[in-house]
């Protein structure tokens, strides 16, 4: 019998062209649009395109609600998370509670075997690794993913370029204009700024004093919520002449701390709220401290649910908040939350 798998069709070039791929190599293909945002008008075009990639491959695309759950898990955790003065990331909150957490609840009810995305990763079944082609690898935002669910997942553009994805669909005269439509933004909820998002929920218009990290006042800036560690613009420091970074976000007396580039180098730091695909306390792998850097060496220790991490190579601006994600090689082990 055919194995069943439920795609996530969010009417994008990707995922429509996992689609037809899993068909073409067997699969019994069905196909979910999830609502997760109220961004106006936005999931009436998605899902009438997920609609039209059904219809071509002859499967059922189902609407799925998760707006409610995505609010509680993804979009209020943005929010809070800049109240707190932390730099949140909404995508890795996301693949672990949504697409491979309410999703594969849903995939269970239909009776699908499988879940696929279109993701750029590779799986195995067991591991999650680094897609071939390195400027599209999106695993880092699957290292907060529940271990049980990885025997479930397909990712067929893991061996992927997109230029060739956009190929495949350009091909296909009722999809060809998939191919050329325009990609998706960094962070689906978010129409144009962050500040735009925030500023619904918090009054971001907070003007405050930038120290020094001995605490004498330097400077000003426009509000705590506007800066995340590492930033170098936006704020004021009289008299500078050396470019100055925020070291430090302080949303108790809405100050920000400033200093020299060396000041934002790391040797190590405390992760919690790990998810690991390997059973280890102790052991030396590579960690990501966010999405687009490279990963370097380090030393990991787990102790009472956290990790001390060790670095072998500084790293510079660590964002409390941001997601650490380890690795061996191309495989990833898991990750954590930075605190
Ligand atoms: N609203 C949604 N409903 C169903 N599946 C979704 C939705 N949003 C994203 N996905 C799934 O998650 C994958 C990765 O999402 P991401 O937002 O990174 O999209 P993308 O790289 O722009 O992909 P696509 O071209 O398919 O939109 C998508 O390829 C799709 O399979």
């Amino acid at each position: 019998m055919k194995k069943k798998v439920l795609v996530g069709m969010s009417g994008g070039v990707d995922s429509t062209v996992t689609s037809i791929l899993l068909q073409k190599e067997g699969y019994e293909v069905e196909g979910v649009y999830m609502k997760l945002h109220q961004k106006p008008g936005y999931h009436e075009e998605n899902f009438a395109k997920a609609q039209r990639v059904g219809e071509y491959l002859g499967v059922k695309v189902h609407f799925l609600d998760l707006s409610e759950e995505f609010d509680k898990q993804v979009y209020n955790y943005f929010v809070d998370s800049y109240k707190q003065g932390l730099t949140p990331n909404p995508c890795v909150m996301c693949n672990r509670t949504i697409k491979f957490g309410k999703m594969v609840e849903f995939a269970d009810s239909i009776g699908a075997d499988h879940v696929a995305t279109g993701h750029y990763i590779k799986c195995d079944g067991e591991f999650i690794y680094a897609a071939d082609d390195p400027n599209k690898d999106q695993s880092y935002f699957l290292c907060e993913v529940k271990k049980e669910v990885l025997p479930r997942l397909l990712f067929p553009l893991g061996t992927w370029v997109k230029k060739d994805v956009k190929a495949y669909a350009a091909n296909i005269e009722v999809l060809k204009d998939f191919a050329t439509q325009r990609e998706s933004s960094e962070i689906c909820f978010v129409e144009n700024t962050y500040d735009e998002v925030l500023a619904k929920h918090m009054d971001i218009d907070m003007p405050g004093e930038t120290v020094d990290t001995e605490g004498n006042v330097v400077g000003t800036h426009k509000g705590y919520m506007h800066y995340t560690i590492g930033k170098r613009r936006g704020f004021f420091v009289d008299g500078a002449h050396d470019p100055h970074f925020v070291l430090d976000i302080k949303p108790e007396t809405n100050q920000i701390v400033v200093g020299t580039k060396e000041k934002l180098e790391e040797h190590e730091f405390e992760v919690k709220q790990i998810n690991l695909f390997k059973d280890l306390t102790e052991f030396d792998c590579m960690v990501k401290v966010r999405y687009r850097t490279t990963a370097v060496p380090c030393h990991v220790s787990i102790n009472d649910g956290k990790a001390r991490v060790t670095l072998e190579e500084p790293v510079f601006g660590l964002a409390k908040g941001q997601i650490a994600a380890f690795y061996e090689a191309d495989k990833l082990i898991g990750g954590g939350v930075i605190c």
